[in-house]
């Protein structure tokens, strides 16, 4: 559509500025005890000093023999208990040695039978089963080989990542700094929830959705009070937020009435390279500086504020923090709808996703929360297309943002 920027287009315009965005930002990372540093960003490539396990052992209760005597029948004398945690004296030729799971291997084993393969009268063990060499042993470095790479930069640390970094005995890690994003809603008609409502006027939710969806990507969030629709006030907010944060984040004021503010104050106060990406809802999204800040202009709409989060704000988020945004993930299912009228822009339809295919939100009004509450994905129609039902039509996982299946 003309005058507008593709979606691709505009998703990688921003991911170059966010990746020039992380450049200035390198110095900005910090040591974190694992136990906090859940959900932040590792800074470096971590290499593991140790192998995991340390040393060769038993996977499971049993006995611990050299494969050469693991024959069917054989008779052998137990000639040592190894517990977890203590350390073996080497294996007698021709014995076998009580073994734990997880205890260390005596040098001059290499094969290891289960306690259920055996008969033991005192201390002989007769072995109901042959086994060969290797069974029930875990190798030396057979989980992380000391001098590999176990975790790369910019990946967002999980549960199962800290208790990596804890199996290889490292007690902090090198994470991002957080983002420190500014948020600004612009509106005379809103208010704050637990003020009463007067004629006119609607509660901020943008100000909730924004502040939860930055958090969760792992921003700390800055929220300054609602800015009234004059330029001057546009502009003083603007400026006190560019003082403070690594990134603007507004919303509504962005489109073309004449209480719309925040793209005037932007292209007086910096630079405007993006203003209207052809997407349903969220066409007037903007993109500039605000002096050296980034900026980014959502719309008004709570749906098309959700939205443009999600496609553009999200990846640019991601990057400038140090993690690699990742591609959309996009899937073919059949449409459990159909729409005869094309529209102009692309259009991104809350749905949800079924054994019969995909089914859209019978509300897809831009200002509809409700449709986003019900929806696990968003169903991308391109301008122009028309959908029978049982027609392949692309779909976006929402995956962090995913409503709870109902
Ligand atoms: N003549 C035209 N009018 C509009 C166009 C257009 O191209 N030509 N674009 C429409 C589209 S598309 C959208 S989306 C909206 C977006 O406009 P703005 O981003 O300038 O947003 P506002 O006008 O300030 O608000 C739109 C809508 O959203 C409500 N709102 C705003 N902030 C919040 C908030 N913090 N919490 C909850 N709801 C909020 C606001 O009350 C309006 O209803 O413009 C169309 N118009
Ligand atoms: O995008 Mo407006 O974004 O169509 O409601």
């Amino acid at each position: 559509m003309a005058g507008m920027l593709a979606v691709a287009e505009a998703r990688e315009r921003l991911c170059a500025d966010a990746r020039l965005q992380l450049q200035k930002r390198v110095a900005a990372t910090q040591m974190m005890p694992l136990l906090q540093a859940c959900g932040r960003i590792l800074a470096q490539d971590v290499v593991a000093g140790i192998n995991v396990p340390p040393a060769a052992n038993s996977a499971m209760d049993g006995y611990a023999l050299a494969a050469a005597d693991a024959r069917l029948g054989a008779v052998l004398t137990v000639s040592q208990r190894i517990g977890a945690g203590s350390v073996a004296q080497p294996l007698a030729a021709g014995t076998c040695a009580r073994i734990l799971t997880g205890a260390e291997l005596p040098a001059g084993a290499d094969t290891v039978v289960i306690q259920e393969n055996c008969d033991r009268t005192g201390d002989q063990v007769t072995l109901n089963q042959a086994a060969e060499r290797g069974d029930n042993i875990r190798p030396q470095g057979q989980d992380i080989a000391a001098g590999s790479v176990v975790l790369e930069a910019g990946r967002r640390l999980r549960a199962q990542d800290l208790a990596l970094l804890a199996s290889i005995g490292l007690t902090e890690v090198a994470v991002h700094a957080p983002l420190k994003v500014a948020v600004l809603a612009t509106g005379d008609e809103l208010v704050e929830p637990g003020e009463a409502l007067k004629p006119g006027q609607i509660y901020n939710s943008n100000r909730y959705l924004l502040t939860a969806m930055l958090a969760e990507l792992g921003a700390e969030v800055e929220y300054l009070p609602a800015v009234a629709d004059t330029l001057a006030a546009t502009c003083e907010a603007l400026r006190q937020a560019a003082k403070r944060a690594d990134i603007i984040v507004t919303t509504g004021g962005v489109s073309v009435g004449d209480a719309d503010f925040v793209k005037p104050a932007v292209e007086a106060l910096g630079q405007l390279d993006i203003w209207r990406v052809a997407l349903k809802p969220g066409k007037p999204l903007a993109f500039g500086r605000v002096g050296e800040t980034p900026f980014i202009g959502l719309p008004g709409n709570p749906v098309s504020a959700f939205v443009t989060f999600v496609l553009l704000l999200e990846p640019y988020a991601q990057i400038m923090q140090g993690a690699e945004a990742a591609d959309l993930e996009i899937y073919t299912l059949a449409a459990n709808f159909s729409r005869n009228k094309p529209g102009g822009r692309d259009e991104y339809l809350r749905g949800r996703m079924t054994d019969e295919g995909v089914t859209l939100h019978p509300q897809q009004s831009s200002g509809a929360l409700s449709s986003v509450i019900g929806a696990d994905c968003l169903v991308w129609l391109k301008a122009g297309e028309t959908v029978e039902h049982g027609t392949l039509v692309r779909v976006l996982p929402l995956r962090q943002w995913r409503a709870a299946q109902a």
